[in-house]
């Protein structure tokens, strides 16, 4: 395939052995899954699923730390299980930068957080001098509405989980990567603070033209954010396309469940669910879903 496609799954499975170590028992935690992002049209594209369905697993085979078992994955044009060698790695680790759930395992408490700005400023864009790395980092971090002189000296405890997802955010943005795969990024951030994470990567989207595969299993956030959506269950897509037509109106009984879930169709138990909302991810979300 050529570079028209930034990122492309063709048909990709994951399995895992259950059942001991003598057992040939075998469970599927992503079945068959396709799409693919176009390499001139950075989006964010979300993948939606309740807990076990596959997201994770996707997502590290994605950032190629597990390998697909069937299919392709190709990024780039290339096919990354091909990647064999340390710097083709380092390579492709510069193009796809990964962002965690929790941002306080991401960073040691015993190491001050503008080390491992530095440490990324060295290893993926060759920063020699302290004055090179401090620059790279800083222009990250004003990305993401911070700066090296409110993070330099600080440890991880010294700053909320909002700032530290932000720098988390920042980190991965200093090797200029072509996509960013977000775990879960909002969901050990106080609730407060989830709203201003979620539009970051919006503003990330439209600033600096990267491409997002945002995971989540809330389907308000994914109705705010997302360009494009697949649902997911257990390892299966059920449903994919535009998100608001898809999660406007579900078709498959999956996707109309878990929507249900989110807002009965009951407008008074819903507002009730949309004043929950409005703390969690933002009013516009619950709105729009109500109004559908
Ligand atoms: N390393 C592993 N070994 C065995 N089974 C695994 C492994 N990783 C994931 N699984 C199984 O694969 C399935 C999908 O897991 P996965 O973590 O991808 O789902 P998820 O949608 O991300 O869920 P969650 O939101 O809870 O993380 C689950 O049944 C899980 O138990």
């Amino acid at each position: 395939m050529s570079g028209e496609h930034l990122l492309q799954l063709e048909n990709v499975s994951k399995f895992f052995p259950i059942g001991g170590f003598f057992s040939r028992a075998r469970m599927t935690a992503v079945d068959d899954v396709s799409f693919a992002l176009a390499a001139d049209r950075p989006e964010i594209f979300t993948i939606v699923g309740e807990s076990g369905s596959g997201k994770s697993t996707l997502a590290k085979m994605i950032l190629g730390s597990e390998a697909a078992d069937r299919g392709t994955i190709r990024f780039d044009g290339a096919d990354i299980g091909d990647i064999s060698s340390r710097s083709a790695r380092e390579a492709f680790m510069t193009r796809v930068q990964p962002v965690f759930q929790n941002p306080f395992e991401a960073f040691n408490p015993l190491t001050r957080i503008d080390e491992y700005l530095y440490a990324t400023a060295h290893r993926f864009k060759g920063a020699k001098s302290r004055a090179e790395r401090e620059a790279l980092a800083d222009t990250a971090l004003q990305r993401v509405g911070l700066s090296i002189a409110e993070v330099r000296g600080r440890y991880s405890h010294e700053l909320s989980g909002g700032q530290l997802q932000r720098i988390a955010v920042a980190r991965a943005l200093i090797p200029e990567p072509k996509l960013i795969v977000a775990d879960e990024p909002v969901s050990m951030v106080d609730a407060s603070l989830r709203m201003s994470i979620v539009n970051l990567f919006r503003e990330l989207r439209d600033t600096l033209k990267v491409s997002i595969i945002y995971i989540t299993h809330d389907l308000a956030t994914a109705y705010y954010i997302a360009d494009r959506v697949i649902i997911m269950r257990k390892g299966v897509v059920v449903e994919s396309g535009d998100a608001r037509t898809v999660l406007d109106n579900p078709q498959h009984e999956y996707s109309f469940a878990l929507k249900n879930a989110v807002l009965p169709p009951d407008p008074r138990e819903a507002s009730t669910i949309i004043r929950q909302r409005r703390q969690d991810v933002g009013a516009p979300v619950a709105r729009e879903i109500v109004r559908a």
